[in-house]
């Protein structure tokens, strides 16, 4: 099926600006890719390190060099609720491999920050930092060169963006993503937002407002609002990287087990000793890249993917930009109210139809293409199937052609609107992305004076002494990721969701970034360039006009050119956020690293490579295979 003109130019697009860096990407893949186990690359010292601990009959597998060992690199911890059940994976998992004549090994654990523990604290500034400590974690694992596939355990924000810049690192080994399932519904997001903003009005105490985050956050699972953790869900299963369906079914059940245990199986067979040999280097390509910005767009995902999504990209010598996310934007309708784009959470969304209705809608609709590869082969279509327990395995069926319910899901033929959920803002104030998905239309556009601030606490204490009850645009400098690490200003959200109940005309416009979970009030975030790279938003003084247009796609300071000529770039004290929470050891973090439209990254696009010369000498079990077209099932990128 032919896509949609816009889907094919935008596509072409991201391909010709990607060659250079793609092909490079690709030759670098084909270097590393060695005949026969990767193991068998190693020196009988470094192979009998890598087998030391384990059960003889894994050492005697992993000493013959026959059969694949599948690298676990999961993200388990107890801080986030979403992967505290991955505590129990790694059984399931190298019993469901040793069932099939093959090894897993806990190959590293990567670290995992909950959002939702540090927003408004200290440790949020090292948050966006996290995912690229996730990605060079996720490659201390893999270094140990023992794999010919791998499992990656992570669900939350920055963890699946960072385990998937990791793990295209290592294009060359197959990988698939588990996840652990969402909380159980507890008292519903909406209600849980009427309690935050009656707090910070003062009309509720603080044992109510404890009571009622108890009753949002109750248990074991992926919080259920669609922020950023469960878009990254959406993401893994449009770009075939789950098995299908596995996104959304809850912890602790046998579904879930049954889904771990497949995937773990399906692992194997994957790898190049399976037969099906599938390199995730070769799964994400520029086209799985424009169905993951097209279902994004159809659920009103995460902001945070305007930059996540992009250094995905990079890592696989892919380069997207704003531009690309917002003409897809205008084509792709939104199909799914989740909250904060509607009141639903992601159990209802599931019920609804879920992940794989979505992807079913956008192919049906042209809005996607089909033709990639995933981790079950060629063609996305079968990931429109939804899982199963028959008996002690997972089976998959045909999704119903109607949605579950259409105040949650619909048709492509009958959406929600006929645009998506981020757009593109960009002027005298330089170029920014809205999410317009969670906020009223009559909210799209705001011309007001600016008040500017220079943390969320200042904000805050304007706010609580009663100073903020006006229309004004609230922009908050110096947030950006050389700043302060880009922290998300959620927190300032009921403060000026209560201005906008209060019928106060307000907006944000700042450097740092929101949360996914953000919504109602309208942001211009990320805006590019960031103060501290001499970004415009630093000329900005209270009392200025800023006029955010989320419909003309403008953001502007109307001010004279010559008033505003002559203005000199504002400065602030950051040392606090450069000192204490362990931020002094992300200083060159902040100095290295990229723009938010480059992906706020800290690596470079992969260059040629003089020769394809191998990256490791090869043994007769480890002859280097080298690159060539015949030896891949796959088109190279046209
Ligand atoms: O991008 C995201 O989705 C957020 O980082 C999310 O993971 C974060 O935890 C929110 O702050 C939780 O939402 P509440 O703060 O509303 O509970
Ligand atoms: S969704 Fe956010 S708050 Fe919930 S567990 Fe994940 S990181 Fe923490």
């Amino acid at each position: 099926m032919m896509v949609h003109p816009v889907v094919e130019k935008v596509t072409q697009r991201i391909i010709q600006r990607s060659r250079p860096s793609r092909q490079a990407y690709l030759a670098h893949l084909d270097a590393a890719r060695v005949k026969g186990v990767q193991r068998g690359t190693l020196a009988c010292t470094n192979l009998a390190h890598g087998f030391a601990a384990f059960p003889a009959n894994d050492k005697l597998k992993l000493r013959e060099q026959k059969q694949p060992s599948v690298a676990i690199v999961s993200s388990y911890n107890d801080m986030l609720s979403a992967h505290q059940p991955f505590e129990y994976f790694p059984k399931i998992i190298k019993d469901a491999v040793r069932e099939v004549g093959a090894v897993a090994q806990f190959a590293g654990g990567v670290p995992a920050m909950c959002d939702g523990v540090t927003q408004g604290q200290p440790g949020m500034e090292l948050s966006l930092f996290s995912r690229d400590t996730i990605a060079m974690s996720t490659a201390i694992a893999l270094s140990h060169n023992m794999f010919d596939a791998s499992l990656y355990l992570g669900i939350c924000d920055k963890i699946v963006p960072g385990l998937l810049i990791g793990a295209l690192h290592f294009g060359h080994i197959p990988g698939i993503f588990v996840p652990g399932g969402p909380m159980t519904t507890g008292i519903s997001n909406k209600e849980k937002a009427a309690v935050r903003q009656r707090y910070a009005k003062g009309l509720a105490t603080r044992e109510e407002l404890l009571e009622g985050e108890a009753q949002a956050y109750h248990g074991a699972g992926t919080c259920t609002f669609y922020g950023t953790a469960n878009s990254n869900q959406m993401l893994m299963e449009m770009m075939g990287l789950h098995l299908p369906g596995a996104a959304f079914i809850t912890p602790g059940t046998p579904l879930r087990d049954a889904l771990t245990k497949a995937a773990s199986q399906h692992a194997v067979k994957i790898s190049q000793q399976g037969g099906e040999y599938m390199p995730i280097g070769h799964i994400v390509d520029e086209k799985s890249i424009v169905n993951a910005i097209a279902s994004l767009h159809a659920t009103g995902g995460s902001t945070n993917h305007t930059m996540h999504l992009i250094a995905i990209a990079r890592a696989a010598g892919i380069v997207v930009d704003w531009n690309d996310f917002d003409e897809l934007s205008k084509v792709v309708p939104l199909l799914a109210r989740v909250y904060p784009n509607g009141d639903a959470d992601v159990n209802h969304f599931q019920a609804a139809g879920g992940p794989t209705f979505v992807i079913r809608e956008l192919l049906d609709a042209g809005l996607a293409h089909e033709d990639v590869n995933t981790i079950l082969g060629r063609g996305l279509r079968a990931h429109c199937k939804e899982p199963f327990l028959d008996g002690d395995k997972v089976v998959w069926k045909d999704l119903p052609e109607q949605s579950g319910d259409e105040a949650v899901l619909r048709k492509y033929t009958n959406p929600f609107s006929p645009d998506g959920g981020l757009v593109l803002v960009q002027g005298n104030l330089g170029r920014a992305v809205m999410k317009v998905s969670a906020v009223k239309k009559e909210h799209h556009i705001v011309e007001a004076p600016a008040k500017t601030f220079d943390s969320q606490e200042d904000f805050m204490h304007a706010y609580q002494a009663g100073q903020l009850n006006m229309d004004f645009v609230a922009v908050i400098r110096f947030q950006g990721p050389r700043a302060n690490g880009m922290p998300e200003l959620h927190a300032l959200t009921p403060a000026l969701a209560n201005l906008q109940d209060a019928g106060y005309h307000v907006a944000m416009v700042t450097d740092g970034r929101m949360s996914g979970a953000s919504g109602k009030v309208p942001a211009a975030i990320h805006v590019s360039p960031e103060i501290l790279a001499g970004g415009p938003l630093g000329l900005v003084r209270d009392g200025d006009i800023i006029r955010v247009d989320a419909t003309q796609g403008t953001l502007d300071a109307l001010v004279p050119a010559d008033v505003w000529a002559s203005r000199k770039m504002a400065t602030a004290d950051l040392s606090r956020s450069h000192i204490g929470m362990g931020r002094e050891l992300f200083d060159g973090f902040r100095k290295s690293v990229t723009a938010a439209e480059e992906g706020a990254a800290h690596f470079p696009l992969p260059s040629p490579i003089e020769t394809t010369v191998p990256l490791h000498e090869g043994t007769d079990s480890g002859e280097i295979m080298p690159g060539s077209d015949e030896d891949f099932l796959f088109p190279k990128s046209k």
